[in-house]
């Protein structure tokens, strides 16, 4: 198991290429399940949960072609396929479920393994699996599997009331509704950018979805849908992580292909907080004022709220704010995993439930650490970066599901950050 040694140092300056973001992509590549023709992808992340997921659409009967050293996907899914998402591929990722959607839409019946719980909270699948029993879907969870089976062999179009505007139900949703019969309305939906990306991509497909990017959005149900091409959205979350590396350690650093609209209640949080930013012709360009940190207090909501995916990086910032600052996540119930790895490192934190009270202290002192989830490894590397001395995070492979060349990428803005393998 490989570890990444950081040593804190000055200001970085430099450049930072943004990829494609990952939770977009883990959307998009399921609905070429939806379609007989090819389905290519570009902007591609290069990220194990990709090709997690072209395991598992692999084992469905889809042809994955991985190009261009993995930044363009070619997907083609014709003839019979598979129904079944095993167990033994589900397990390893979350986003697996997104398969659901799809397969009942293609093939009138689906046998998906439920992922289970993960560190970060129990995130069941109610919400997916109601709103599809609304389509018409009868849906039994037997032997671990969800069994989902449509009524005469095609989901119906449906008014659906999300109680909670839940990203992967809302994707699920409408890839299933863009093959049904009639017109289905989501209402609550999730306005994420990657939910517009994919009903993007999926209108380039052929499918007639209105209101993306609001909180109704309708889909109206055709015959079939044909192939495409698509640029997967830039990831709004590797953006705002490397937003804050000039933030915690001094300097200037460019964030090429950034978009403020994909992070502005994020940039309004770095403003209060003393960090510029500029948009510029290429990106998003960061740059910490004067003087330490202010803190300032965030609540993780759903978009165009404050990210709960940036929650942790934040924390990292505000362990040297100048005071105290309140971090309050309401999206998951267990997403502070982070916090006692940061205070291994000298942070004053305390967290009461869905509350953490950070105190920021003058410096942060280098340890070992541990990564629990994806994202608190990668706040883990931030805080390294402020530190004085050595930090090494360990259990790394949790960084690799979402971040590519993450030490070059640091690197070649100044860090002193680097792989060590098989420790
Ligand atoms: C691959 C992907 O895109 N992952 C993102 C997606 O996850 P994901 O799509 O799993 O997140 P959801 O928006 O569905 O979950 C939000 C909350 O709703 C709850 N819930 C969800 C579904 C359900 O059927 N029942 C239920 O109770 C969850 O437990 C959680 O507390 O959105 C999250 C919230 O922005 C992000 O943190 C994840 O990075
Ligand atoms: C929680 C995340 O991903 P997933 O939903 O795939 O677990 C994340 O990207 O921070």
């Amino acid at each position: 198991m490989d570890s990444i040694l950081v040593t804190g140092n000055g200001p970085l300056s430099g450049t930072i290429p943004i990829a494609g973001a990952k939770n977009a992509c883990l959307t998009l590549m399921p609905a070429t399940l939806l379609s007989d023709e090819p389905l290519t992808l570009t902007n591609a992340p290069r990220l194990s949960d990709i090709r997690t997921m072209s395991e598992l659409l692999a084992s469905l009967g889809a042809e994955v072609t991985s190009m261009q050293g993995g930044k363009v996907l070619a997907m083609s899914c014709h003839g019979d396929i598979n129904t079944r998402a095993d167990y033994d591929i589900v397990r390893k990722m979350r986003a697996s479920n997104l398969v659901l959607g799809p397969l009942l839409a293609r093939e009138g019946h689906a046998e998906v393994s439920l992922p289970g719980g993960c560190a970060i909270g129990a995130r069941p699948m109610d919400i997916h699996t109601d709103g599809l029993a609304r389509m018409g879907a009868e849906i039994e969870l037997r032997d671990g599997y969800l069994h989902a089976r449509a009524a005469g062999g095609k989901l119906k179009g449906a008014v659906i009331d999300f109680p909670f505007a839940s990203v992967g139900a809302t994707e699920n949703i409408m890839m299933a509704a863009t093959l049904a019969r009639g017109s289905t309305v989501i209402n609550n939906a999730a306005r994420e950018p990657e939910i517009v990306d994919l009903a993007t991509c999926l209108r380039k497909m052929g499918a007639r979805i209105e209101g993306d990017g609001t909180g109704t959005i309708t889909i109206e149900g055709v015959e079939s849908l044909h192939g495409a091409t698509h640029p997967v959205v830039a990831d709004r979350i590797e953006l705002g992580t490397y937003m804050l590396a000039p933030a915690i350690c001094g300097g200037e650093v460019e964030c090429l292909g950034g978009r403020i609209d994909l992070v502005r209640a994020f940039c309004e949080k770095l403003d209060a907080a003393g960090i510029g930013v500029e948009e510029t012709k290429t990106g998003l360009k960061v740059a910490r004022r004067n003087g330490r940190i202010h803190a300032v207090d965030v609540a993780t909501e759903p978009f165009p709220g404050f990210p709960t995916d940036l929650q942790a990086q934040f924390m990292a910032l505000m362990c040297t704010a100048d005071g105290t600052s309140v971090l309050e996540e309401t999206i998951f119930e267990n997403r502070f995993m982070h916090a006692p790895e940061l205070m291994r490192m000298g942070a004053e934190i305390e967290v009461h439930g869905g509350t953490a009270t950070v105190t920021g202290v003058e410096r942060l002192r280098g340890a070992p650490v541990m990564a629990t989830d994806l994202r608190a490894s990668v706040s883990l590397i931030l805080a390294g970066l402020a530190a004085e001395g050595e930090t090494v995070v360990s259990r790394v492979y949790h960084l690799d599901r979402g971040y590519e060349h993450v030490v070059r990428k640091l690197s070649d803005v100044g860090a002193k950050i680097e792989r060590i393998k098989g420790k």
